[in-house]
């Protein structure tokens, strides 16, 4: 499992904003976009492309542009839905598929409860978008349904991780290829499996506590 925690002021000082408690929803909201297009730039360094000679008004070069199968996004729902909008701007010609997951309080494992994506993914680059990796179970989860229908390419683009999440992720792959890219590595998990110091449900603080 490959791991990149992005290193970068721009990510750390927008970080520091998403975090503080007083920031209120549209505000967090916009954050979480930005720092979803900050945070792709290192999550699509292997989108793939193909050759193509273009002429610009000087000669003809070579240039590469992003080609067919085409890339697949797939924000977990509620939270993930706040980074697609940042994802979709850089890769407009991508597509979307989409898992809803929601973790029990209680025992803190996720269920499945929506589901849109194609029936193949063997050919597809996937790229997964969650805010939050906290005990891991709910991106292990994303990742296993989309290797179970042939997923073999995944990156993971999440806003914040815990080293407990990151290492339950990589025990569920068995040894099967992923990237995961963070936009920081907290310190941990609480009693509650909230990160710590974290930012709180990124859900709620996205869409409120419906
Ligand atoms: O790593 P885990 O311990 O599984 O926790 C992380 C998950 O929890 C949050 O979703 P939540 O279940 O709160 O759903 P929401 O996005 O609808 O708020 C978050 O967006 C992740 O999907
Ligand atoms: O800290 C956490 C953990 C899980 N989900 C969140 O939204 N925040
Ligand atoms: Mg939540």
């Amino acid at each position: 499992m490959r791991v990149h925690v992005a290193d970068h002021p721009l990510i750390t000082h927008k970080l520091t904003v998403l975090r503080d408690k007083n920031t209120s929803s549209p505000v967090f909201r916009s954050l979480t976009e930005e720092l979803m297009t900050l945070l792709a730039y290192e999550g699509t360094r292997n989108v793939r492309v193909e050759p193509v000679t273009i002429q610009t008004p000087v000669a003809e070069t070579q240039g590469v542009r992003i080609g067919d199968p085409k890339p697949l996004i797939v924000p977990i729902l509620r939270a993930g839905l706040g980074m697609l909008e940042g994802m979709v701007k850089l890769v407009p010609t991508a597509e979307v598929g989409f898992l809803g997951m929601a973790r029990d309080e209680e025992t803190l494992e996720p269920t499945t409860y929506a589901e849109r994506l194609p029936d193949d993914l063997s050919d597809r680059q996937c790229f997964v978008l969650d805010p939050m990796l906290a005990t891991g179970g709910s991106l292990a989860a994303a990742i296993e349904f989309l290797f179970q229908r042939g997923a073999k390419d995944v990156t993971a683009i999440c806003i914040l991780g815990t080293p407990e999440g990151l290492e339950a992720v990589e025990k569920a792959m068995a040894g099967r290829e992923i990237t995961i890219v963070l936009g920081a590595l907290d310190e941990r998990l609480n009693e509650h499996g909230y990160i710590v110091p974290g930012l709180g449900d990124a859900g709620d603080r996205l869409y409120g506590t419906v």
